[in-house]
């Protein structure tokens, strides 16, 4: 490593490596699940690292998190219950707490030390878990949803890291399976997809697994984040049976009186939420041919 630098190196993307520098190490440590490092970069803000790969930047996380919270949300007329899987870092509960409709939000996260590491360094990202609507359980986000009612949830959102570690099982069929067994009719799901430059063959595997357990709309989406690899990553987005769900086109606007407790939306907008499912050519290829 460079003096000074951090270069995220991981067998997901052999042969190339995104470099932040580094001004000062501000935590170090071993969870049960993972090593967790948060360190001040010179240009990106702080920056979560788990086992070696970037979760998280202060400068970019607002495109990830808006992302991966309002393609779904924003898609369905009233969203009531909403789950998040994963997400231990609050963005996306800070995210799914701008939708006034939402009465109920579970949290279920596998590794304590991210949620405390988050309150302790990302304050405006964990800000997310004072939200009075938020039940968070510390545990297997695979048992939690084998344990979850049928058809009790609106919406889940899956934050995961990536098939490299405790996230593994979150990319597989069974845990699909048990995700539409949880969703209403019509009810949506939004699962971190990766990058269509890095993982074609991963997203087909996803794609086709979901088209067999889905049967309302498919979707691949994508958006540009920086610090992921490639600088860019993909969400799938899914509807069970029932009411139509058209993820392309959004129905419920989030109401700015969200901004008086977090602030103006940064990165997500109609537009960009439209453009998102605007696929190149030979993404299109494989997605819409599965
Ligand atoms: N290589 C792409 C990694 C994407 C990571 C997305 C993400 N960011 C997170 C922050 C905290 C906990 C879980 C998270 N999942």
């Amino acid at each position: 490593v460079i003096p000074g630098w951090f270069s995220e190196m991981s067998p997901m993307w052999p042969g190339e490596a995104h470099s932040l520098k580094v001004e000062k190490v501000l935590f170090q440590g071993k969870s049960d699940y993972q090593d967790v490092i948060v360190f001040q970069s010179a240009t990106y803000g702080k920056v979560l690292v788990l086992d070696g790969v970037i979760q998280l930047t202060e400068r970019d996380e607002c495109a990830y998190q808006e992302m991966i919270t309002h393609l779904p949300l924003s898609s369905i007329p009233n969203p009531k219950k909403v789950l998040v899987i994963g997400g231990g870092d609050g963005g996306v509960l800070r995210e799914v707490a701008r939708h006034a409709s939402v009465e109920q939000i579970d949290m279920c996260e596998i590794d304590k030390m991210v949620v405390d590491v988050s309150k302790q360094f990302f304050p405006d990202v964990a800000i997310g878990f004072e939200d009075p609507r938020v039940n968070l359980v510390i545990g297997d986000g695979v048992a939690y949803l084998k344990n979850a009612a049928e058809g009790s949830y609106d919406a889940v959102i899956v934050d995961s890291s990536d098939p490299i570690g405790p996230a593994k099982e979150l990319f597989e069929k069974p845990f699909f399976q048990s995700v539409a067994r949880a969703l209403r009719p019509g009810g949506v799901v939004c699962t971190q997809a990766e990058s269509l430059w890095l993982h074609m063959d991963i997203i087909e595997d996803i794609v086709s697994n979901c088209r067999e357990i889905f049967k309302g709309s498919v979707n691949y989406a994508w958006t540009s984040v920086p610090t992921y690899p490639s600088g860019v990553i993909g969400f799938m987005l899914c509807s069970t049976e029932g009411p139509d769900v058209d993820f392309k086109h959004p129905v419920n606007p989030i109401d700015d009186s969200s901004s008086k407790s977090y602030g103006p939306l940064k990165f997500y907008n109609a537009e960009i939420h439209s453009a998102a499912f605007c696929l190149p050519s030979f993404a299109k290829k494989v997605i819409e041919s599965k």
